[in-house]
């Protein structure tokens, strides 16, 4: 049986105070909600949001890292900046920051394995452009990203791997993949975990559908059989989407 989990990912939006006031109010709202739960506030807010979820039953992320622990990387946050403010869980890999800034599978890799070192569990994003769906390239997208970004992780250290699959045409668009073709993309991915690590790991590998998922196709998306939660973006920023979504029940 695996566990349900709802992570917002708040991209870079808001100052402290109000990240501070959403993650109080989420907080109240959510308690005792049996999913995982998780936000993802932008880097400059991760202090104060993760003093707002102490003793709450919200995992605080992050939405991106180094691929280093320190030394001369300008501009770039360590897993260890990121343990020191009580984070536990980092989104890589998602398709802003493959095609927006031009990380690749390689570069992920060694993201995935310095996060997992240093006791961090992984986000892992994976998903096809409109133009790889049109040419009929989802398996094969997905299979590289995930054969690529997972390169020598082993069966073990796979338990703290999540895979949130988020085709970029659906993001942000209020385009979501219907649950039939989102439950078709997910068993490609747990096939092909299983191919990779076999059956048992394949059957314990939770993995998120991420796409313009409101409260209102939640339902729709969490009920198929290989949907186990979601990486939700925009409907992150407010308790009234927010909540709802992480409050689904099958
Ligand atoms: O990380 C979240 C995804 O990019 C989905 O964003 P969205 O819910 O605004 O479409």
């Amino acid at each position: 049986m695996r566990t349900p989990f709802i992570a917002g990912n708040w991209k870079m939006h808001m100052n402290r105070a109000e990240a501070g006031a959403l993650a109080q109010a989420m907080k109240n709202e959510l308690a005792g909600v049996p999913h995982k739960l998780m936000v993802a506030p932008p880097f400059t807010a991760l202090e104060t949001v993760g003093a707002v979820l102490q003793g709450s039953n919200i995992l605080l992320g992050a939405q991106n890292m180094a691929p280093a622990t320190s030394g001369a990387h300008t501009g770039e946050i360590s897993p260890l900046m990121l343990k020191d403010l009580g984070v536990s869980v980092v989104i890589l890999g998602h398709s802003e920051r493959r095609h927006s800034y031009g990380e690749s599978d390689a570069l992920i890799n060694q993201k995935v394995h310095l996060a997992l070192q240093e006791g961090l569990e992984v986000i892992l994003c994976v998903g096809e452009t409109l133009e790889e769906r049109e040419a009929n390239r989802v398996d094969e997208v997905v299979e590289t990203q995930m054969r690529e970004g997972l390169k020598g992780i082993t069966a073990d250290q796979l338990d703290k791997v999540t895979i949130a699959y988020e085709p970029v045409w659906a993001i942000g668009t209020g385009k979501t993949a219907t649950p039939d073709d989102a439950d078709a993309v997910h068993k490609t991915i747990r096939d092909f975990v299983a191919t990779l690590y076999g059956a048992d790991e394949a059957g314990k590998m939770v993995i998120q559908y991420g796409g313009s998922v409101k409260p209102d196709n939640v339902k729709g998306l969490m009920g198929r059989d290989n949907i186990d939660g979601a990486l939700v973006g925009g409907a992150s920023l407010k308790t009234e989407t927010f909540v709802p979504i992480a409050q689904f029940d099958r």
